[in-house]
């Protein structure tokens, strides 16, 4: 069960994303996205209004397309040379440790793990892979995490200071972190825009509304008990899709000109051959003719949340080497 790196699923990719680590030196690195505690003009992560990444969609539609790859790509570089210099520095480099289970795993078994993570001092980011299988509870495994090696930001003192203001959590969930880092690199303005996310999950609709209130959005949340859900979403400047429904997001749900992150990654089957693909909650080919910017599945936000989650384990790593 204790792996450095796994081998399914996404982590698959985060694999990958790992072992390319090595990569030219850059400038500095990003911060976490918290305008609260940022020093005013201080934006590591500046709007790059039209970055080299930035595609516009083609057909009938105007919309920009919400690349990830290139900016997961930039970041990447820049956590490379920090890892680089950090080695050359201090002989010392960041750790994950990724729990994946089987499905017959004992909770005893799992909580043991994660405690034992907690306690090894090299270890500076621990992700347990969700969800769990149903006789496991999740609330117990992420109590347990060290909230400071918490890299998912999922436990409850990290979810605390995300939601109130002026308070500074060890760690910003990393897709909550890739969509609002999509947003500024493309120079979407957030500050007093209507933004709704259509889902309310403790991992998913809910850090991503704590952190667009962050920066100053008017948040609404959607959930299974909305009625007239197009209406409220037909308003939005922002609409951030966080279901787990494919397609669920239809054209006509969107004002004209509204800036779309589509966070889903649902699994589909194709029923002509049963391989699988990715897809979004967005119904993509109605909602581009519609929206001003749109992000793709894949190759929108999915990218961005492995480079998040890096650049918070690598944020770990210089605390526990007391570099920040
Ligand atoms: N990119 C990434 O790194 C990550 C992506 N995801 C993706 O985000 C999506 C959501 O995942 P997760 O939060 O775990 O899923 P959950 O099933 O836990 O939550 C789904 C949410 O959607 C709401 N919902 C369900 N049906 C409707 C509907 N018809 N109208 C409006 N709201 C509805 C639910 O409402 P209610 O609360 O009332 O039940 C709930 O809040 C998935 O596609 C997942 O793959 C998730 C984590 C990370
Ligand atoms: N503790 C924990 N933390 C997580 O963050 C977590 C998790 N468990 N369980 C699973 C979900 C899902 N998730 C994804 C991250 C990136 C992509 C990603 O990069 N997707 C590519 C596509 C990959 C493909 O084609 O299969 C893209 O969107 O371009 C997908 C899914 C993180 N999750």
């Amino acid at each position: 069960m204790r792996s450095t790196v796994g081998v399914v699923g996404w982590h698959r990719t985060l694999r990958k994303t790992l072992h390319s680590l090595s990569a030219p030196s850059s400038p500095a690195f990003l911060g976490p996205n918290l305008p609260d505690v940022w020093v005013p003009g201080d934006h590591t992560s500046p709007p790059t209004h039209f970055p080299e990444s930035l595609q516009w969609a083609n057909g009938h539609s105007n919309a920009v397309i919400l690349e990830g790859k290139s900016i997961a790509k930039q970041i990447k570089v820049k956590v490379a040379d920090e890892i680089r210099r950090m080695k050359s520095g201090i002989g010392k480099f960041p750790r994950l440790a990724v729990v994946l289970l089987p499905q017959k795993c004992a909770e005893s078994q799992l909580l043991d793990v994660v405690s034992s993570f907690n306690d090894e001092t090299d270890v500076h980011g621990i992700i347990v892979q969700l969800p769990l299988p149903q006789h496991l509870d999740e609330e117990k495994v992420i109590n347990v995490l060290s909230p400071e090696k918490d890299v998912d930001g999922f436990h409850p003192l990290n979810m605390g200071n995300l939601a109130i203001r002026g308070r500074k959590p060890f760690f910003i969930p990393c897709a909550r972190r890739g969509c609002v880092e999509l947003l500024l690199r493309h120079g979407v303005e957030i500050k007093g825009k209507r933004a709704v996310i259509i889902g309310r999950s403790k991992i998913a609709g809910l850090p991503t509304s704590l952190l667009l209130q962050r920066h100053h959005a008017t948040v609404s949340m959607l959930h299974s008990y909305t009625k007239n859900p197009e209406q409220i979403t037909s308003e939005a400047d922002i609409v951030v899709a966080d279901v787990g429904i494919p397609n669920i997001v239809r054209g006509n749900w969107l004002k004209k000109g509204a800036v779309v992150i589509d966070m889903g990654t649902n699994q589909v089957k194709d029923p002509r051959d049963h391989s699988f693909h990715v897809s979004g909650d967005v119904c993509f080919e109605e909602a581009v003719k519609v929206a001003s910017a749109i992000t793709p599945v894949p190759g929108g936000v999915g990218p961005v949340t492995i480079s998040m989650l890096l650049s918070n384990i690598l944020d770990s790593a210089k605390r526990s080497f007391e570099m920040i």
